[in-house]
């Protein structure tokens, strides 16, 4: 199943649709952000009713019903466009052509495929919308086919990760730094461990789950605090001479750059980081934190003192099996750009002050 799911998220992220197969039918699966004209066409020329599905947290802001929960089926309406699909899905535009409906959601049969669906894409970090097609006739055999029970199945449990390598790495905070990187089996991205001295594996470890941030990191931004939170942690590691700190690939929460910077430019609108999420049709954080949890036991850790203002983190690592001794406070960086972000965490995420 692995294996197929890593084939199935290139296959959507081409624009090239993916079967789920049920027990009596099956469904055509297209991302809406990579679907073409021709492949819309190509769907509207089969019988059936196709269906864009969004997320209901998209539903919501398109006054659209959602009767499946946390997914909504939106009838695509004959000779719906390209653009019309891509509206509904992308939220860039909503302010500039707010009526985009009325949409008609469908609510007799089971969602199940396409609450499926709407994971997969996800997983693929494209936006959280696929048009699709169930029906009980045989489809293109060349195309990639998943069971979608043992999909959904695999997509909630966490892959399996292995070591691949660690190494010498001397920083400039300490000499004695190691890198290890650990890789999924299901083919989704890589994280790092930067480990600092020799850390007594029987007692807390001064530890940071830092994801990933390319803009704060590496570009110096000041919408975020997360380089100078990146530099502070490994500062004191250093001082103190021994800790860990994760570099988790889990950008933009979990959404993904090219997500992230959709939710900047609605921020440019007007939105705050979390309702930015909400438009995209994205949870506030999409992270999963079994992940930093499975690597510290890997390496040897049950107990941290954990480098966050983010109480969600700390519930995290005691839900997943590692003790939290104390929190640690991590605030620097707060400047004029991203008073606001950190304001918004405080008072919609539960941030520490
Ligand atoms: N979706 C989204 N992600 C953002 C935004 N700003 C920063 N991020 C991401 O948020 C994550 C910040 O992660 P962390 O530094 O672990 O932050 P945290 O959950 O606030 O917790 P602590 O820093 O430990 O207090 C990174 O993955 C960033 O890329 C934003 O406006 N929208
Ligand atoms: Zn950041």
């Amino acid at each position: 199943m692995t294996d197929l799911i890593a084939r199935a998220r290139a296959d959507l992220r081409m624009g090239v649709p993916v079967v789920l197969e049920a027990t009596d039918q099956s469904a055509l699966v297209l991302a809406a952000e990579t679907l073409s004209a021709a492949r819309l066409k190509a769907l509207q020329e089969r019988s059936g009713m196709p269906v864009l599905v969004i997320s209901a947290r998209r539903a919501e802001t398109l006054k659209a019903r959602p009767y499946d929960g946390d997914v909504a089926r939106i009838v695509l309406p004959q000779e719906a466009s390209l653009d019309w699909v891509q509206g509904v899905a992308d939220p860039a535009d909503d302010l500039n052509t707010p009526m985009k409906g009325p949409l008609l959601s469908e609510r007799s049969g089971s969602a199940d495929l396409h609450r499926t669906a709407i994971t997969l894409v996800k997983s693929a970090r494209l936006l959280p919308a696929a048009v699709m097609l169930v029906s009980d006739e045989s489809v293109d055999a060349s195309l990639t086919r998943l069971n979608a029970a043992s999909l959904s199945q695999t997509l909630q449990d966490q892959s399996p990760m292995h070591r691949v390598v660690s190494a010498r790495l001397p920083l400039s905070v300490s000499e004695a730094g190691r890198l290890h990187i650990w890789r999924p089996e299901d083919g989704a991205e890589e994280h790092y461990a930067v480990e600092i001295g020799a850390p007594d594996r029987d007692a807390p470890v001064l530890a940071r789950l830092h994801s990933a941030c390319f803009t704060g990191d590496l570009m110096g931004s000041l919408k975020c605090d997360c380089g100078p939170q990146l530099r502070g942690a490994l500062g004191q590691m250093g001082a103190e001479g021994a800790g860990v700190l994760l570099y988790l690939n889990q950008e933009g929460r979990g959404i993904g750059l090219a997500n992230k910077m959709r939710a900047y430019a609605l921020q440019d609108q007007g939105f705050d980081t979390v309702e930015a999420n909400h438009r995209l049709g994205f949870e506030d954080d999409e992270r999963d934190f079994r992940i930093g949890a499975a690597i510290l036991r890997d390496m040897g850790f049950s107990s941290v003192r954990l480098l966050t203002n983010n109480p969600a983190k700390i519930e995290m690592m005691q839900a997943h099996g590692i003790d939290v001794t104390e929190r640690v406070p991590l605030k620097v960086g707060e400047g004029e750009h991203n008073r606001a972000y950190l304001a918004t965490k405080a008072k919609k995420s539960g941030h520490l002050l």
